[in-house]
């Protein structure tokens, strides 16, 4: 069945998004802020600012309309960065009540410690709310490579029609229930991915590579859990999944961003050369003193804060991480876990 759909956010993964949707046969309307962008893409069908090199849907129809973008739509996906996430919700609460909005956001709100999903909440209390999280890198997803995602809700009506819309032969989309989960999943291992890029700028080996991701499995789900998450989504495609993808990946932009900071740039040089958004670095900032004030035992996200904020020395706060308290492999016991269900 076609379905009128929005994409809010032009970037990359908005553009991916939208073109899955019209290869899927859907009405699509993508909103974007640059005029002359929305004209190539209307035109030329190129996002040129963003894929140059992939062909876009002819059906993919761009807009600076927000308004006019959402009007018709009975699903909006929203893709844009965490900073710009309630100021583009906000002035369209009148035309997006009741309808099903999906997060695509991997971050945090500065201030608040909000959740995408709990901004939606707020500002339109009447709409059907979703995440959509994973391993997900949009440049893999417009070249068409097997990729799968998962929609997390507790609305059993959205997950099906978000799985329905979206699913097709390169693109394969799981339910889930825990919402809280697998956005924080999200948030969690951009923070992460910069740690991995530094490690890989800095020559290190697999053996590290390996302890650095495994250890932020661990760290990310404790944090997550106490929040109030359900462990068993780390294990998932929006956890662990998606936390391999980032801290492997030199597609990552927050990998890229790792990189640079091994390779001794500083962070504002390695952020402005991205020209893209990397949520870690914002979402470091938030999740240390959220850890700091629940108690949190986070040693990666404090030494990666020690370094980026404190402008400490890697090799001393790397040293100091090998050498901290003698810790247990696995926090949660089976028996632990049967406990929650
Ligand atoms: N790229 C990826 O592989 C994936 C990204 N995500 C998540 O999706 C979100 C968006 O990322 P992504 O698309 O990659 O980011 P990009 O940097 O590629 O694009 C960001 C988009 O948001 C727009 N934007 C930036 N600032 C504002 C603002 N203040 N108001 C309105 N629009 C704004 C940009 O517009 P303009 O071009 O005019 O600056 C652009 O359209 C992030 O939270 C990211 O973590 C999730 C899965 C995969
Ligand atoms: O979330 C992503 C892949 O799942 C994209 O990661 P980056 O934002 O680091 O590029």
């Amino acid at each position: 069945m076609k379905r009128i759909v929005a994409v809010l956010g032009g970037g990359s993964f908005g553009t991916a998004i939208a073109n899955i949707l019209c290869h899927n046969g859907h009405q699509v309307k993508l909103w974007l802020r640059d005029h002359q962008l929305a004209d190539h893409i209307n035109h030329q069908h190129v996002n040129n600012r963003y894929f140059p090199d992939y062909p876009l849907h002819p059906a993919l129809i761009a807009t600076t309309d927000p308004v006019q973008a959402v009007a018709d739509a009975e699903l909006v996906f929203i893709a844009t960065p965490s900073k710009a996430f309630r100021a583009t919700i906000h002035p369209l609460q009148q035309q997006l009540a009741g309808k099903c909005i999906v997060s695509t956001t991997k971050g945090i709100e500065a201030d608040s410690f909000m959740l995408m999903s709990q901004i939606l909440q707020q500002e339109i209390p009447t709409a059907k709310v979703g995440v959509l999280s994973g391993p997900n890198l949009a440049k893999e997803i417009m070249a068409k490579g097997l990729t799968a995602t998962v929609i997390a809700s507790a609305d059993n009506e959205l997950r099906q029609l978000v799985q329905s819309v979206l699913h097709c032969d390169y693109f394969r989309v799981y339910g889930n229930d825990d919402m809280f989960g697998v956005e924080l999943g999200g948030a969690l291992k951009n923070i992460y991915a910069i740690v991995a890029g530094m490690a890989e700028a800095m020559g290190m080996g697999a053996n590290t590579k390996s302890m650095l991701i495994t250890r932020a499995l661990a760290e990310m789900s404790r944090f997550a859990v106490n929040m109030g998450a359900n462990p068993m989504t780390f294990i998932g495609l929006a956890g662990v999944g998606d936390l391999i993808v980032t801290c492997m990946s030199p597609l990552s932009r927050n990998f890229q961003v790792g990189m640079a900071l091994g390779q001794g740039k500083s962070l504002e040089d390695a952020e402005a050369a991205l020209g893209q958004i990397a949520e870690g670095v914002n979402t470091l900032q938030l999740v240390k003193d959220q850890a700091d004030q629940i108690g949190v035992y986070m040693p990666l996200v404090s030494g990666l804060y020690e370094v980026v904020v404190m402008k400490q020395p890697v090799e001393k706060v790397v040293r100091s991480l090998m050498l901290g308290e003698q810790k247990t492999d696995v926090d949660f016991s089976v028996t632990e876990l049967l406990a929650r269900q």
